[in-house]
């Protein structure tokens, strides 16, 4: 007999609802118990015409990126089949998803098809995906519920729990957003199978951050078969998801809207995000939180905060798994200004999270110029950038 999915709670702060992120295979069964009762006519009332039809959710929107399009279809028809007024609404892949037009489109589609707030956003997908549809969600009458169906190993681990949701701009990424939790979150292993190789490895990069802000257990698995931690048929796949889901469900549960703890869940974004906006979101985002924590590795090195076998760790288990770990140099200025309209920056004061030791993340506020610079060149020291083909 197997046994049933993992649950993990995530407590509701804010005045929002707890919710349960499962982990496990064949997960589909419980999407409807998380949308609520379909409002079809029971046999009863469609005997009847004209009775009132039943309170309930009437309509549900698949969001699911292109890749995804028999999946995000399956769904609908499942959908439709057990009563609901399913649509599929298919997004462009990746990051060109996480865009205001894309978001509008998604709102003409709620609009034409009489969306109310009883009615429910399902988003299928990676992370772009969960958090074009989260921020669907919230926008929408001011917000409708959604449930996350992450399909890639970031999203399981990382991007479909927690509530933060959200577009880039021209700016910047994820310069606009909510936090607006999700009712469930479904984690389908079996999903992780069809995904190319350098997504599930970029996705390493979330689990390893997981690893060097709370859980050290992380990097001690990883290291001990990298190889095995690059393939979703590795001996501990499930540890390394359900490991990092739980560290993301404690720091969230604390702390939803970032005013404090939550900041640690940026550790190597700082930079990460100001690389992706450099490569115009070519690069995955997990290819650039990895030279991020390197970034981060070497700051914290050189603010006296870290010491040398942890900072140095950080190359050995990155490289180990094939994530980069260098940029270009000559683009610097670029990204230190970028990283000014960083979220955790305050007025001109720039913010980073570095770590105090392993396990022990804190926040440096406005660091020496000329130590930001030379952490960069340590980054930069490798020369040619190899993130983007991972
Ligand atoms: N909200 C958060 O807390 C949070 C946390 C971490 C990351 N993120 C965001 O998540 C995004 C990165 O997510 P990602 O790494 O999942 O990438 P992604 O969503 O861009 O997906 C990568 C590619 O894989 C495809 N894909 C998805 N699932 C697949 C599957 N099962 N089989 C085959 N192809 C599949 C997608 O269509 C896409 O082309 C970034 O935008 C990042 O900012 C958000
Ligand atoms: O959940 C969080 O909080 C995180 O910071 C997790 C990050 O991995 C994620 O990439 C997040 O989207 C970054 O948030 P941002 O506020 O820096 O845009
Ligand atoms: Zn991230």
């Amino acid at each position: 007999m197997s046994a049933g999915p993992i649950r993990i709670p995530v407590g509701g702060t804010a005045g929002t609802s707890p919710y349960e992120v499962l982990v496990g295979r064949q997960l589909l069964g419980e999407l409807p118990g998380l949308i609520g009762r379909a409002a079809r006519p029971s046999p009863t009332t469609a005997l009847n015409r004209g009775a009132a039809r039943h309170s309930g959710v009437q309509r549900v929107a698949v969001l699911h990126p292109e890749a995804l399009a028999s999946t995000g279809e399956a769904i609908r028809a499942d959908l439709a089949e057990q009563g609901y007024e399913a649509i599929a609404v298919q997004l462009p892949n990746a990051e060109e998803a996480k865009t205001a037009e894309v978001a509008a489109y998604c709102w003409s589609v709620l609009g034409q098809t009489g969306f109310t707030r009883t009615d429910v956003i399902v988003g299928v997908g990676g992370g772009a995906t969960t958090d074009l549809a989260g921020f669907v969600a919230a926008t929408w009458l001011r917000g409708v519920r959604w449930i996350a169906v992450p399909t890639t190993i970031l999203a399981m681990v990382d991007a479909a729990v927690g509530g933060k949701t959200g577009i880039n701009t021209a700016e910047g990424k994820n310069l606009v957003g909510a936090f607006h939790p999700p009712a469930g979150v479904l984690c389908d292993l079996a999903c992780l199978d069809s995904l190319p190789a350098h997504d599930y490895v970029s996705g390493l990069a979330e689990i390893i951050k997981a690893g060097f802000i709370s859980d050290p257990v992380i990097l001690d698995l990883i290291e001990a078969d990298p190889q095995g931690a690059c393939t979703p048929a590795g001996p501990h796949t499930a540890e390394l998801v359900e490991r990092s889901i739980r560290v993301k469900a404690e720091v969230v549960s604390q702390d939803l809207k970032e005013s404090g703890l939550r900041e640690i869940l940026n550790y190597g974004h700082t930079l990460a995000h100001a690389i992706e906006k450099n490569e115009r979101y070519t690069w995955r985002h997990g290819a650039a939180v990895s030279v991020g924590m390197v970034f981060a590795a070497e700051l914290g090195r050189m603010a006296g905060r870290l010491d040398d076998a942890t900072a140095d760790r950080h190359r050995t288990v990155l490289a180990a798994v094939g994530l980069p770990l260098t940029y270009r140099g000559d683009q610097w200025p670029r990204l230190l200004e970028t990283m000014k309209v960083d979220k955790k920056s305050r007025g001109d004061r720039l913010r980073f999270i570095v770590l105090d030791g392993l396990a022990k993340p804190t926040v440096l506020e406005s660091p020496d110029p000329a130590v930001l610079a030379a952490a960069y060149a340590e980054v930069a020291a490798g020369g040619e950038a190899n993130g983007g083909a991972l």
